[in-house]
């Protein structure tokens, strides 16, 4: 046993796979969905509900958890690759983050709802959730706001922080507050997570374990089993995996999903990815505006005219002028190499 995990392990040292199942020995083709994947393998869960760890036939450009996929099982096997993933669906939707390597990397596919975690504490603010929506929108899925830790919701905050949320709610974003540790609200969030597969982000601190505990409270147990038990699970820690809870629908969950942010995107998304400017976007007298003092801009007018909310307003600005903050560092660094 532990020379054959051995052998596994420098095989995969020498960059090589494990051998491809032959042809003959598998079943009918089968629906499912990526659990995780890990380089060459990756651990499906077919429409019947078994769980198998599969190679990934060498023609599939790119795999990720959330994908669908058709899969064939080998018909009689007692070793751990059980099938083989032959073809992958269309995804729906994807998350992605810049690499080193690759440019942009799909860390996750088909995710329906992003949920944005904020709380009064560490603090509350409406940049960090601008800026999450931003991303958000840019992804094309759904955003939903919580506020988490409502039992920490001082009366002296409460007025600013309720007043702020309710804007949201008149852009036309769901918001839903919670308190994790105490249980408020947990059951709301319970419902809007059935039958779909969601990612939870949000700032450090604001309580994203705490909320993901209340909600599947064996999650550690499942990130933990894949690494211990299968010399191929090296990336465990940090490749996305899907998990089912207990009350209906899925969480995509890794340290990458949760560092989902804007990264690199051009003024013109950013002000696309504010929802309420859509209506004059377009519209303004130059079409390099600024929508800042630019003369004719539809958008100041808006603003002007109380069409548009102070705090999104002046956030768009603060996302516009930190984006040119880092393009200008990484200008600067290249110039310097
Ligand atoms: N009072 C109160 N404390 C909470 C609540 N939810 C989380 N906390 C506390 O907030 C702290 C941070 O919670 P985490 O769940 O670790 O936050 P996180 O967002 O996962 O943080 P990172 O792992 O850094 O991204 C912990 O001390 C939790 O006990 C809540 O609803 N009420
Ligand atoms: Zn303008």
């Amino acid at each position: 046993m532990r020379a054959n995990h051995e052998k596994r392990l420098q095989r995969k040292e020498a960059g090589d796979a494990a051998p491809e199942l032959q042809d003959s020995s598998l079943g009918p083709e089968l629906l499912g969905t990526v659990i995780s994947r890990f380089g060459q393998h990756a651990d499906i869960e077919t429409e019947d509900g078994q769980l198998v760890r599969c190679n990934i036939r060498r023609n599939i450009q790119s795999l990720v958890t959330g994908d669908k996929v058709i899969v064939r099982l080998a018909v009689e096997t007692t070793a751990t690759i059980a099938g083989v993933v032959e073809a992958v669906h269309p995804r729906h939707s994807s998350l992605s983050r810049p690499d080193m390597y690759d440019g942009i990397k799909i860390i996750a596919a088909n995710i329906d709802q992003i949920l944005i975690v904020s709380s009064v504490v560490p603090s509350f603010t409406t940049q960090i959730i601008d800026r999450y929506l931003v991303a958000a929108e840019d992804t094309g899925i759904a955003p939903v706001i919580i506020l988490n830790k409502i039992d920490l919701l001082s009366e002296e905050e409460a007025p600013q922080v309720e007043a702020a949320l309710r804007r949201y709610q008149e852009i036309g974003y769901p918001v839903y507050k919670v308190s994790s540790i105490e249980g408020e609200g947990v059951d709301t969030i319970k419902a809007l997570l059935k039958d779909k597969v969601s990612v939870f982000v949000g700032q450090s601190g604001v309580g994203k374990s705490s909320l993901i505990n209340a909600l599947l409270p064996d999650a550690e147990l499942l990130t933990g089993d894949v690494s211990e038990n299968s010399g191929l699970g090296q990336h465990t820690t940090t490749t996305a995996k899907l998990l089912h809870f207990p009350s209906g629908g899925d969480l995509v969950d890794s340290p990458g999903v949760r560092e989902f942010a804007l990264w690199h995107l051009p003024p013109e998304r950013v002000g696309w990815c504010f929802i309420e400017f859509r209506d004059y976007i377009g519209t303004c007298k130059f079409r390099d505006c600024k929508h800042k003092n630019d003369p004719g801009c539809a958008i100041t007018a808006a603003f002007n005219e109380g069409k548009i909310f102070e705090d999104r307003y002046n956030n768009y600005h603060r996302i516009i002028d930190s984006l040119d903050e880092q393009r200008h560092a990484r200008h600067f660094r290249n110039d310097s190499d």
